[in-house]
């Protein structure tokens, strides 16, 4: 009964955020989860970090796996070229919904579109059914558990291509240690990690880039 955590969260934005501006939405998110109740978004520390991942890349066709309340779609479509778009999968049809609408106080609603399903189900149908070539950068956000099956499913789907990058929210908590065995003693990409802290927590986390070589 009552409101959901994610839905008390939206309500917050809505109240506090500047309509139109991504930087107060996000602030306003980390506002609520440092004050009020925690919540699993990138947060500010790490996002600081894939800001200047996406700021080094600049990337055109981003891809994230686990959408959420959307925190780290504005954090990382905030900073796409005129022209570049977000393709944000979420499974979970209530944190679909929610994230809509905080995209939408953003202003950003027409370079974030939300799929919503199952990565598994919809990664193989990136290139035919949304009309993606290749993806410049993944991130990845969802189950730890799901890394590996899904970096692979991106490998024979096509979606990448020499120079893509993954990076991994997560890594060390909760922590995914069989991506991180798959990418670093693969041939087939260059790893990076990035030491950081969980989000709004000071608990040890990192983030993992991995660049495919093709
Ligand atoms: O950033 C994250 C943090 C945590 C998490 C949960 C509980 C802890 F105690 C610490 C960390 C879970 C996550 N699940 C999915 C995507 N991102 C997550
Ligand atoms: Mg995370």
């Amino acid at each position: 009964s009552g409101l959901s955590k994610e839905e008390r969260i939206l309500d917050w934005v809505k109240q506090h955020a500047v309509v139109g501006d991504p930087q107060s939405v996000l602030d306003t998110i980390d506002q609520y989860c440092y004050q009020k109740e925690w919540a699993m978004n990138v947060g500010d520390v790490k996002g600081l970090i894939v800001d200047k991942v996406i700021e080094e890349v600049k990337p055109k066709i981003l891809l994230e796996l686990g959408t959420y309340c959307g925190y780290s779609a504005v954090r990382m479509a905030r900073l796409l070229p005129p022209g570049g778009h977000l393709f944000s999968i979420e499974c979970n049809e209530s944190f679909a919904a929610i994230a809509q609408q905080v995209i939408e106080v953003a202003g950003l609603q027409d370079k974030i579109s939300i799929l919503k399903g199952p990565s598994q189900e919809i990664i193989p149908q990136l290139k035919k059914k949304y009309e993606i070539n290749t993806v410049d950068m993944v991130f990845l956000d969802h189950w730890k558990s799901c890394y590996v099956p899904d970096t692979k499913l991106l490998e024979e789907s096509g979606v990448l291509r020499k120079g893509s990058v993954l990076l991994a929210d997560n890594v060390i908590c909760p922590g995914a240690p069989d991506f991180l065995e798959y990418v670093r003693n693969s041939q087939r990409y260059e790893c990076t990690n990035y030491p950081a802290t969980v989000e709004y927590m000071h608990m040890n986390d990192a983030l993992e880039k991995a660049v495919f070589l093709g």
